[in-house]
């Protein structure tokens, strides 16, 4: 244990003043500050310094709600790392889709009756509107006195616009309904919470994390419970949080002695879609009374294109200018460039040679190396794809596994893989006997001999599967040994540690969607090592969206298609698209590449514009620092 004054960052990490003041503060916090300014960074060191100091005091716990599941296990991995898996055990990093859902998983009986939810409900990702239509058109209950009996009223909704804002806009309870859309979101929501006319049981997010205020405003024991579990909350990319988000952390936290520090940068607001409220800072600095720091270190990106973000920074209004580069870099470092193609193939081509020039001679990574689009991944990389692969460079969307490669579970019945094929001198290996002494609840100084017996226990067992993975030539044979595995660890166990694997729905369509993954790419490969690396992404270029990059950091990144048909809606919402555009920039380390082709097979015309996002360009050529090859 430290005395707080002794106490200095962890891991040779040096902390710019502003930060490690709020690294030690006991207030509220609100940290602004610009991409790679070290926010991770920063929270991690903090939650080494409330664990090792004992400010967090034992049993409390520090509570961090992210908004992406990598992002939070990245958290999560990173204070392990800083203070330890054991302090670390006291660290809870969760979405606030996953907080919203263990709140009504824990205490789902203590919803008020009329809003109880079915045990084994749903989660819905988006709405079957054609379910409340067909609801509407078999609509055969008491129609609404004031609708004069008219349900063709209620039929002529916009659906969208009602599944996307109108079924959550307000708080629970309901109140007597006096419009047709009041009327249609009450029957809703009853027959989805309880499974009836036609709907399966079932909930979005937004409609949980509704449904979790409500459980802890009608239940103030609750409240008082959570208040007793956290010392400390964490809140990550904080300038996305919505009006729905944020009122369920007001009524857990607002009344209570728990200090939260909220981090994020305004100008990487890119969920205004998803309803991320206008200034979600300036409501918690007053709220919350919160003190106001702003970071002025930028510890990714090369000088040159820090200088390109400024300029954006600035079209996006944004007060700070004096961002400082990392000492590793050269004032001169950096590069952007804007590359003009006639037609996509040229562009694919020219891609694939710079990426692999910068594989031989450079030596980048592939996995240092991101093609970045701003939406329809499929549309805007095929060719790309196609090339890279005839040049043997293996590159995925890595969207779809994004979730999946940060689930514990998965990373852990991999680890057990890994170290079965004889890889029992790893990483791994450490990690998987780590997790479970952890799960096991043994202490590494007192319970010696219960160390002995587990480590025992795991290299028998990866010896008994080595055999069954080497033989393993069909599906069934791999289906075995995965229930092998899953036996070995107890899921029980598993699931008291980690409350979200007591959904038996969506624990068995996780363990299919790994199966089908990994078994996927055994098929391709014929070698389990290569299988496990190729599931992982390892020397693979990845693929994305924006949204997807958010939090994350490549080397070089490839930007394809800054063009009208990718921003088709720049002219209603030019703030929002410019942030965007801001995060693409800045996931750079070294080198960002720009690409525009005249002929693109996306949107209605197939020739491509650049009349809308014109501003984009003119900022990126008047910055001075870009270069413009046409092709
Ligand atoms: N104090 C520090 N000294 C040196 N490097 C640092 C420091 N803090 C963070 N870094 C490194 O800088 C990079 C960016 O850090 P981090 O991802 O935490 O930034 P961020 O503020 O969350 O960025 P963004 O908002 O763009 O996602 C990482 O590679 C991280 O390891």
């Amino acid at each position: 244990m430290f005395i707080k004054e002794n106490w200095v960052e962890v891991d040779g990490i040096t902390l710019e003043k502003g930060a490690k003041a709020v690294v030690r503060s006991d207030k509220n916090y609100a940290v602004m500050a610009g991409p790679g300014a070290g926010k991770t960074e920063l929270l991690a060191q903090r939650a080494s310094y409330l664990l090792q100091t004992h400010v967090c005091e034992y049993p409390k716990k520090i509570l961090a709600i992210s908004f992406k599941k990598d992002a939070a296990k990245n958290l999560k991995d990173r204070v392990n790392l800083r203070c330890g898996k054991k302090l670390g055990n006291r660290f809870e990093s969760m979405t606030y889709d996953s907080f919203a859902k263990n709140l009504i998983d824990h205490f789902r009986n203590a919803l008020p009756q009329e809003y109880a939810l079915k045990k084994g409900y749903n989660i819905l990702v988006s709405l079957s509107r054609d379910n409340i239509r067909d609801y509407l058109l078999n609509f055969e209950g008491e129609e609404p006195s004031h609708l004069k009996g008219n349900i063709s009223v209620v039929r002529q909704i916009d659906m969208k616009e009602f599944w996307d804002r109108f079924l959550t806009r307000q708080k629970l309870p309901f109140e007597e309904p006096k419009t047709p859309n009041e009327w249609l979101r009450e029957e809703v929501w009853m027959k989805l919470l309880k499974g009836e006319g036609g709907f399966d049981a079932g909930v979005t997010f937004p409609m949980l994390t509704l449904l979790a205020e409500f459980l802890l405003r009608s239940n103030p024991l609750i409240v008082k419970a959570l208040n007793m579990t956290y010392s400390h909350v964490f809140l990550d990319e904080f300038q996305d949080t919505t009006e729905l988000q944020y009122e369920l952390l007001k009524t857990a936290f607002l009344e209570s002695n728990v200090i939260i520090t909220a981090v994020g940068d305004r100008k990487q607001r890119i969920m205004a879609w998803a309803g991320a409220l206008p200034d979600a800072f300036k409501l918690f600095i007053n709220d919350f009374n919160a003190c106001e720091e702003n970071l002025v270190m930028n510890h990714r990106s090369a000088p040159r294109l820090i200088e390109i973000q400024r300029a954006f920074a600035k079209k996006l209004k944004d007060s700070e200018t004096d961002i400082i580069a990392g000492d590793k870099w050269e004032e001169n470092d950096g590069i952007c460039e804007i590359w003009r193609f006639q037609d996509f193939n040229l562009e694919a081509e020219t891609i694939t040679a710079t990426i692999i020039q910068l594989i031989e001679n450079e030596k980048i990574n592939a996995r240092d190396i991101c093609i970045l689009v701003k939406q329809k991944t499929e549309d805007y990389s095929k060719r790309i794809v196609e090339e890279l692969h005839a040049k043997g460079i293996k590159a995925r969307d890595e969207s779809r596994l994004q979730d999946l490669l940060a689930d514990d579970l998965v990373g852990f019945i991999l680890d057990i893989f890994y170290v079965s094929i004889g890889r029992n001198n790893s990483k791994e290996y450490d990690r998987t006997l780590n997790t479970l002494i952890q799960l096991k609840g043994y202490d590494k100084d007192r319970d010696l001999e219960r160390l002995i017996t587990l480590e025992t226990k795991l290299q028998t067992f990866c010896l008994e599967i080595k055999d069954l993975i080497k033989e393993a030539k069909t599906e069934e044979q791999f289906k075995v040994i995965i229930i092998e595995v899953i036996n070995f660890i107890n899921i029980d166990v598993w699931k008291a540690h980690y409350p979200q694997y007591k959904n038996k729905k969506w624990l068995s369509e996780l363990l299919m969607s790994f199966f089908r993954q990994l078994w996927d790419e055994y098929t391709k490969n014929d070698d389990w090592l290569k299988a496990i690396k190729d599931f992982k992404g390892e020397n693979t270029v990845a693929i994305m969206t924006i949204h997807k990059s958010k939090g994350l950091e490549y080397d070089t990144i490839f930007f394809v298609g800054l063009e009208d048909a990718a921003f088709w809606n720049i002219k209603n919402q030019e703030e929002e698209e410019t942030c965007t555009f801001f995060v693409a920039l800045s996931r750079a380390k070294t080198r960002i590449f720009i690409t525009y082709s005249g002929y693109r097979e996306v949107g209605r015309n197939f020739n491509q514009r650049t009349d809308n996002v014109i501003g984009f360009y003119n900022t990126l050529e008047e910055s001075g620092l870009v270069k413009i090859c046409d092709y």
